[in-house]
């Protein structure tokens, strides 16, 4: 669905945020964006949708160049940015002014996940809260059912019980049609929620991996001590010692998204290797 080709971008010419970045992103799949605070998340997701013009190379959206910004793509294409400006309008008005643009629009479910988040929706919408604004929006942007879903830090702002509902209502409003993409720094707020990871890191993409696969290649454990163990990364916690090891029998766990972001942030070249290697060698 998203295509991008040795993408090329700065806000400066001299001062390249990414160089030659190519991804390729499919139907069917929410992906989780992560990167440390800076690392270019919010401009790259800009570029996809048309926002930002590379300096050389392209993104585009089913074949068709997103600086085109054509109707045709665009009406099919949501993006939620980090800072949302609301109206002084009613939930309804809102939709009546705005939902036209989105052909498959579906207003009974827009109220219904506003009733899931709990956003009354008979309120005028620059008297809501930040977070029920946020949580309002999350709820017409799915309502919208277009095939691309493009959402940049959408979980800031939100309680931990909206994190839960968010989570919930985003899993339910995948089809095979559509193409979810979610970028944050909170790696956690995607857990159980994303089948593959993207990290973006040092202007490159260092990872486009789904979370199956990164199981089959690393195991995901607590250990009480490191000795005789080929520990690829670690961190103290409550429990013990998180670890990754390298998992050559194919044993499954849990993929612990924030230790592996901690270790790719940390330029652990063992598991970079590891992540990328194009055959897997299990012990049968
Ligand atoms: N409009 C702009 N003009 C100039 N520089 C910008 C602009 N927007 C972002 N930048 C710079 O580009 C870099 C990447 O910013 P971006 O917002 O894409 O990062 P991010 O990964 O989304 O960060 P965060 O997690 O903090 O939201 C930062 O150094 C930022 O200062």
């Amino acid at each position: 669905m998203i295509q991008i080709d040795n993408l090329s971008f700065g806000y400066k010419k001299d001062k390249p945020l990414f160089q030659n970045l190519n991804l390729s992103l499919s139907r069917g799949h929410i992906y989780g964006l992560l990167g440390k605070n800076g690392a270019g998340k919010s401009t790259l997701l800009k570029n996809m949708v048309g926002l930002a013009y590379p300096l050389t190379g392209t993104c585009s959206i089913d074949g068709i160049n997103a600086s085109k910004r054509l109707p045709a793509v665009l009406e099919n294409v949501f993006f939620l940015p980090e800072e949302i400006y609301v109206p002084a309008l009613t939930t309804n008005q809102f939709v009546s002014h705005t939902a036209g643009f989105y052909l498959k629009f579906d207003k009974e479910a827009f109220y219904e996940y506003l009733s899931e988040f709990e956003v009354p929706r008979e309120a005028v919408l620059d008297k809501l809260s930040f977070g029920q604004q946020k949580k309002m929006m999350i709820a017409f942007s799915l309502a919208t059912n277009t095939d691309l879903l493009v959402m940049d830090e959408p979980t800031n702002g939100l309680d931990i019980p909206s994190k839960v509902q968010f989570r919930k209502i985003i899993a339910s409003a995948l089809s095979d049609d559509r193409c979810v993409i979610i970028s944050t720094h909170q790696v956690r707020d995607l857990e159980s929620l994303i089948d593959t990871l993207v990290v973006v890191h040092n202007r490159e993409i260092i990872v486009n991996q789904e979370l199956d696969s990164i199981a089959e290649r690393l195991l995901f454990t607590t250990i009480s001590s490191k000795e005789g163990q080929e520990v690829l990364y670690s961190e103290d916690s409550v429990r013990g010692i998180s670890a990754i090891l390298p998992n050559p029998e194919g044993v499954y766990s849990r993929v612990d998204m924030e230790l592996l972001f901690n270790a790719l942030t940390q330029e652990n070249t063992a598991i970079l290797s590891l992540l990328n290697a194009k055959q897997l060698h299990h012990a049968i």
